[in-house]
């Protein structure tokens, strides 16, 4: 299958990186949907990532939208949304697809199709209103037209139309199905050819799960205390409560069938790796932003209770920070 057209949608940290990438290559025509001031620079100066390990950005000049509607159907949608920004942003998305359109979703936490075509939970087919409120995603765009996307890659705007990488890190990606499908492949091809570090997998659920080790963690507790990942690792009070979180999201994952790959050890020891990062709920809570806490914090709490693991831990991390994203929002 040919993959000429693709857009991305939600041009942001992650977004744009793919962006970027995907633009330097000729053979590819890259469009983007993004907005506000960052879809001034965009339009105005270009789009400009700066690699961890790079002298100079690569700069690039794409086709930049705030109205999906103006862009034609697709060959391939790859979003860079977070989880809450999906739901109003369905119906552009549906704008953009053709048949054999298929939708890389890059996602933390839990996504909205997880329960699609999942075999070993018991709950096939479970969808949460907390993620896709009225089922806007499952009907708009629908799940079998998804790739999940695990992202191991720390990214920022730093500035409208500037981002920066932390380390240059790699993408998992694979069918809710678990097929090695030709359209998994054909993507990956893509990707790996803009110069991405892209793996595929047969079983993104436990991938997913094993992310959200860190993210159920390091992301709640980075916005509470504003410390880089660095510093939450270099406070032994502040890692005893990540441990726990760790053996929380194992739990919960066990019950609902996944495979961890790792122990809470090595799944430790993989974080610190990433440097002095921002997560990118600690980048929102400082940009006045809404976080991203249900994927991460609050599905665990809610499968938890599906499936009648305790996440005490979780719990009180998830009020902490429910409020403080509410008094953040109110300018607080
Ligand atoms: N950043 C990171 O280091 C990592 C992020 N992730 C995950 O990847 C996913 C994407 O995160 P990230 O790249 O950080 O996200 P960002 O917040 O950096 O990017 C999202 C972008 O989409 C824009 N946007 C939102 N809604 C719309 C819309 N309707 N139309 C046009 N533009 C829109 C946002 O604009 P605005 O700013 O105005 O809201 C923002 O520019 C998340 O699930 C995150 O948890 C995973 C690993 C690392
Ligand atoms: C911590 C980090 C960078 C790990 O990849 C991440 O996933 C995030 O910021 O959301």
């Amino acid at each position: 299958m040919s993959i000429k057209t693709i857009c991305i949608y939600g041009a942001g940290a992650l977004g744009g990186t793919i962006a970027a990438k995907l633009a330097g290559r000729e053979d590819n025509d890259v469009s983007v949907v993004a907005r506000g001031a960052h879809l001034d620079a965009i339009r105005s100066h270009g789009l400009s990532l700066r690699e961890a390990d790079a002298e100079t950005p690569l700069k690039v000049h794409v086709t930049a939208t705030d109205d999906p509607k103006t862009l034609p159907p697709q060959d391939l949608v790859i979003t860079g949304l977070k989880g809450h920004q999906l739901p109003p942003a369905a119906e552009g998305i549906a704008g953009l697809l053709k048949q054999g359109t298929r939708v890389v979703m890059i996602l933390n936490g839990i996504p909205w199709w997880y329960f699609h075509r999942d075999t070993r939970s018991g709950h096939a087919e479970l969808q949460f209103d907390e993620l896709d409120p009225g089922g806007r995603l499952w009907r708009l765009i629908g799940p079998d037209r998804v790739i999940g996307c695990v992202a191991y890659q720390g990214a920022e705007v730093v500035s409208p139309g500037e981002i920066r990488l932390s380390h240059n890190g790699r993408f998992v990606l694979g069918e809710p199905c678990g097929e090695m499908s030709a359209y998994l492949s054909a993507i990956a091809a893509v990707l790996t050819g803009a110069g991405l570090s892209i793996t595929t997998t047969t079983d993104i659920r436990s991938e997913i799960w094993s992310k959200l080790m860190g993210n159920a963690a390091f992301n709640p507790i980075s916005a509470l205390t504003r410390a880089l990942m660095t510093d939450i690792m270099a406070d032994p009070a502040l890692m005893d409560i990540v441990s726990k979180v760790m053996k929380e999201v194992r739990a919960v994952g066990d019950a609902v069938g996944a495979d961890f790959a790792m122990s809470v050890e090595r799944r430790l020891e993989q974080s610190r790796h990433i440097g002095g990062v921002r997560t990118s709920m600690l980048q929102d809570l400082i940009g006045g932003k809404a976080l991203e806490i249900t994927p991460l914090v609050g599905m665990l709490v809610a499968l938890g209770r599906l499936t009648a693991v305790p996440t005490p831990v979780s719990e009180t991390i998830l009020a902490l920070v429910t409020q403080l994203d509410r008094e953040n929002r109110r300018g607080n």
